[in-house]
């Protein structure tokens, strides 16, 4: 199977876009399963933290179908949202634009640049449940919010938050790495608590709008940041007082930082998320019984590096600020 790909990242969770709007790969099912371990593997010759499906559509401009690097099939992806906004955005010549997902067609726009000259774009995060059987988390509560979770921890307290994929979130006085993975395997190997898997974060509060998010993504591990766990840490930072809905949220991760808007109308949760989306470089590779070979020389997108450098430098900065 020849494929032209494309590595992206938003916030340094770095993704493989394949445009199947220009192309027309018609991938089974099995062969995106088998695409997305193959590339994404971190041994190989590509290694990412999921693939991005660009497709034609009727409803939309474009679809997104996201796969993690298990295999498994995420219903969205913030991070790799913003990626499929600019590439179609750039395909389209359109600044603003409808992406089918899985549960819903969402509006992604280019906005001003987060940092210096990084190309920003802003997704909107929907539909938003804190329904315990929209996860689901087995409970007969009505609501999880700030709450233990004993299966999973002593003393830690979590809330359950869909953005539509499954995500529990714990703020924290420090981010401990070995704790969250250990969470994170355990919350992922329970299937009688959570059917679905899910996607663990630690939040901790930097005060005046301000968070540091690390996550535990089901399918992947732990990665430099997850689009729609920063979403709904923002929104559980808004439901616990921390923050202001209405207002700029900065989310700085492992990879950078995000910007997070959480609307509340009617106890209806919607939230904007606006970061980079930024090119890697394009080559085509050969996949075969599970190797890949590449078939042309990258070509790189050096200016677009430098850039982020230096954004990421602010970032880890201002997080060496509160370690
Ligand atoms: N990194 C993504 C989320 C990818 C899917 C996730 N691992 C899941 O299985 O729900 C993001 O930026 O939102």
């Amino acid at each position: 199977m020849k494929i032209e790909l494309l590595k992206c990242h938003g916030s340094n969770n770095d993704f493989v876009l394949i445009d199947d709007l220009q192309h027309t790969y018609q991938f089974s099912e099995e062969d995106r399963v088998s695409i997305a371990k193959t590339l994404c593997d971190r041994e190989g010759l590509v290694g990412g933290d999921g693939i991005l499906f660009v497709e034609q559509t009727e409803v939309a401009d474009a679809r997104m179908r996201m796969f993690n690097p298990d295999g498994s099939e995420a219903e969205m992806c913030g991070n790799g949202l913003r990626c499929v906004a600019r590439y179609a955005s750039e395909q389209f010549n359109k600044t603003q634009l409808v992406i089918e997902t899985k549960e819903a067609n969402l509006t992604v726009e280019q906005k001003g640049d987060i940092f210096e000259n990084i190309p920003s774009f802003e997704v909107a995060i929907e539909p938003v449940s804190l329904e315990p059987a929209s996860l689901p988390l087995k409970t007969d509560e009505e609501e999880h919010i700030d709450q233990n979770i004993p299966a999973l921890s002593e003393d830690l307290k979590f809330s359950a938050v869909s953005v539509p994929n499954p995500h529990l979130i714990a703020m924290v006085d420090q981010v401990d790495d070995e704790q969250l993975s250990a969470i994170g395997k355990e919350a992922n190997g329970n299937k009688t608590l959570l059917p679905n898997g899910v996607n663990v974060s630690f939040v901790q509060n930097l005060g005046d709008q301000k968070v540091f998010v690390r996550t535990y993504e089901r399918g992947v591990g732990l990665t430099n940041a997850c689009g729609t766990a920063m979403s709904a840490s923002s929104l559980n930072t808004v439901l616990l007082n921390y923050n202001q809905p209405d207002e700029e949220i900065f989310v700085f991760n492992r990879g950078g930082f995000v910007i997070c808007v959480v609307h509340v109308e009617d106890g209806e949760y919607r939230i904007k998320l606006r970061g980079n989306a930024t090119y890697e470089y394009k080559t085509t590779v050969r996949l075969t019984e599970n190797k890949v070979e590449e078939l042309t020389e990258r070509e790189t997108f050096e200016t677009e590096a430098k850039a982020y450098e230096a954004l990421q430098a602010y970032a880890s900065q201002e997080i060496e600020r509160y370690q």
